[in-house]
């Protein structure tokens, strides 16, 4: 259980993220949404402390996340994949070794560094890249993958942390509905499969309607709402994103193209489980 109790962090005079009290429960997908600037990257860098908080505490597993440092702050990220919008990758290494470097946070640093991985480590990377259809790239450089074939590397590369969590800040936002719905599919897949906790931020409503058992929605730092997405009624969108609620603010335009229909269809299997 991972829990947020009356968390602020403030840039200055900026508060980005204000009085959060939220608890995660092992082995949900939760997707983050609210507009532009209302705190979800904020609230996501809390977690594995690419910020700290300024008041509050984030707990997991009976710990202060908080005010951990040196070695246990190290083993605490480690247990946290984080997934980004630009995929993050080391484009001049092959696909096998971004996953490899995964272990960095769990094996010796030197080893690493020279590339001197374990069958084991080597073997864990394949059989990854293999869940993520991606074995048959496993020795081509990164950068001549597609955007979506790249975020499907950086999951992989997040499964070799062997994570508690995954942490995913707008991983399909720079991908065509296509990779989207194959990114947030694997998402979905390791969730169920591995009971690991991913809470990601979305700027579609439908990638979160889709793919999420919950929704937290942020506006001006604060949680506005929290709940299922059958609950996510129209006044709870004007919650979120105001009365200026427009296109703009909410990509609509993956609607058609990622609907239950068109999950069920591209996942039968991921469906029987939803
Ligand atoms: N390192 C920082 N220094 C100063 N201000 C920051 C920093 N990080 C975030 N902020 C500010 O905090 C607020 C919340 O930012 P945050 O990135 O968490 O929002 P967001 O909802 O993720 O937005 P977006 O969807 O655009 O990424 C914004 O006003 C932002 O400018």
């Amino acid at each position: 259980m991972l829990e947020f109790r009356n968390v602020t962090k403030a840039f200055g005079e900026t508060v980005a993220v204000n009085g959060v009290s939220l608890s995660f429960t092992p082995g949900q997908m939760v997707g983050v949404i609210g507009r532009s600037g209302a705190g979800k990257s904020t609230l996501l860098r809390l977690i594995n402390r690419l910020v700290s908080p300024g008041h509050g505490e984030i707990v997991f597993e009976g710990s202060n996340v908080a005010t951990l440092s040196g070695r246990d702050l190290r083993a605490w990220r480690a247990r946290c994949a984080m997934i980004f919008q630009q995929f993050n990758l080391v484009n001049r290494l092959d696909v096998l070794t971004n996953v490899l470097i995964g272990r960095i946070g769990t094996a010796h640093t030197l080893p690493v560094m020279l590339k001197h991985f374990s069958a084991a480590d080597r073997a864990a990377a394949g059989l990854a890249l293999d869940r993520l259809d991606l074995l048959p790239q496993a020795l081509q450089r990164a950068d001549t993958l597609s955007g979506g074939q790249q975020q499907r590397v950086a999951i992989a590369r997040a499964l070799l942390q062997n994570p508690s969590l995954i942490l995913a800040d707008e991983p399909i936002a720079s991908l065509d509905p296509r990779n989207a719905r194959l990114v947030m599919d694997a998402l979905r897949r390791i969730n169920r499969q591995d009971r690991i906790t991913v809470i990601c931020n979305l700027h579609t409503l439908d990638a979160a309607r889709a793919y999420c058992d919950r929704i937290v929605g942020m506006a001006h730092g604060r949680v506005v709402f929290d709940g299922t997405p059958e609950t996510l009624t129209r006044s709870a969108i004007q919650a979120i994103y105001g009365d200026e609620h427009d296109d703009d603010a909410v990509d609509e335009n993956l609607t058609s193209t990622m609907g239950a229909s068109l999950v069920a269809r591209a996942q039968p299997e991921l469906v029987a489980v939803m």
